[in-house]
């Protein structure tokens, strides 16, 4: 197996002397594997997503993604590295409202020259592919990002996440304005998308009905270092 993630010895805390959110000890999660990141609200699954994302940097410890530390880059390595390598479904989509439907979904290409050239057709067309794979007809791919149900946005940061094969892809509470119905169909194609890609997925949801789909369950309370890891009766993730 190919590790993707290794995370050691960390340590995050929002304020200086203050009890870290979390402390992770060991962490390796391997290629393709589907990882689902649970816990109450507030014990720090986004804080967690951001970590491995680059978007914060742990006080202690080292997060090594493809087999490169982020506390060696600079921010805007950083920023360069996540671009061409990681997928991102945000919590608030992040999708730019003055920007059509597949002109959001073409955007990660502007920023990286690696995603750009894993993309063999013509990059509106492998946008096209990826919308109506998540169910986003032809009528709605010129349409203005804020004519589209919440659903629907859903789906287009979907198809902007995957577009130019990242490796990895982060996504944060992706079903959470959909139906049972259209849940169960996002997450069908999600996971049809990472193995075609073979992508490895690491999802937050609260969704305790998703758990089927993934390959492992991380309950953030594991890391955590205050009295609910305790409560929950967890070991520590070694
Ligand atoms: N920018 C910030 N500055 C300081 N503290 C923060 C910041 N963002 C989050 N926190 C704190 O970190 C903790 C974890 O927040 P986080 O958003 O990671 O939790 P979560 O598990 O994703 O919550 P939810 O399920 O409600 O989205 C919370 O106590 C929150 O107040």
């Amino acid at each position: 197996m190919e590790s993707v993630i290794h995370l050691s010895d960390i340590s995050f805390n929002w304020k200086d002397n203050t009890t870290p959110l979390f402390n992770i000890p060991s962490l390796t999660i391997q290629k393709g594997e589907k990882v689902l990141l649970q816990g109450r609200s507030g014990s720090g699954k986004s804080t967690f997503l951001h970590l491995i994302g680059g978007f914060l940097s742990s006080n202690k410890g080292k997060v090594s993604i493809l087999d490169h530390d982020l506390s060696v880059f600079s921010p805007a390595e950083k920023d360069q590295f996540r671009a061409d390598h990681v997928g991102y479904i945000f919590q608030q989509f992040n999708l730019i409202p003055y920007l059509s439907v597949i002109e959001n979904v073409v955007l990660p290409l502007r920023f990286s020259t690696i995603r750009k050239s894993k993309v063999r057709k013509e990059v509106n067309t492998e946008a096209e592919k990826l919308l109506l794979k998540l169910g986003i007809t032809v009528n709605l791919h010129g349409s203005e990002i804020n004519t589209l149900s919440v659903g629907q946005q859903q789906r287009v940061a979907a198809a902007r996440a995957f577009i130019g094969h990242p490796e990895i892809i982060l996504a944060d509470e992706p079903t959470s304005a959909l139906d049972s119905y259209s849940k169960a169909q996002f997450m069908d194609v999600l996971l049809q998308l990472c193995k075609e890609n073979n992508a490895t997925l690491i999802m937050v949801s609260h969704d305790e009905t998703l758990t089927s789909y993934f390959d492992q369950i991380l309950p953030i309370s594991t890391f955590n270092s205050t009295s609910e890891a305790l409560e929950n009766n967890h070991l520590p993730f070694i």
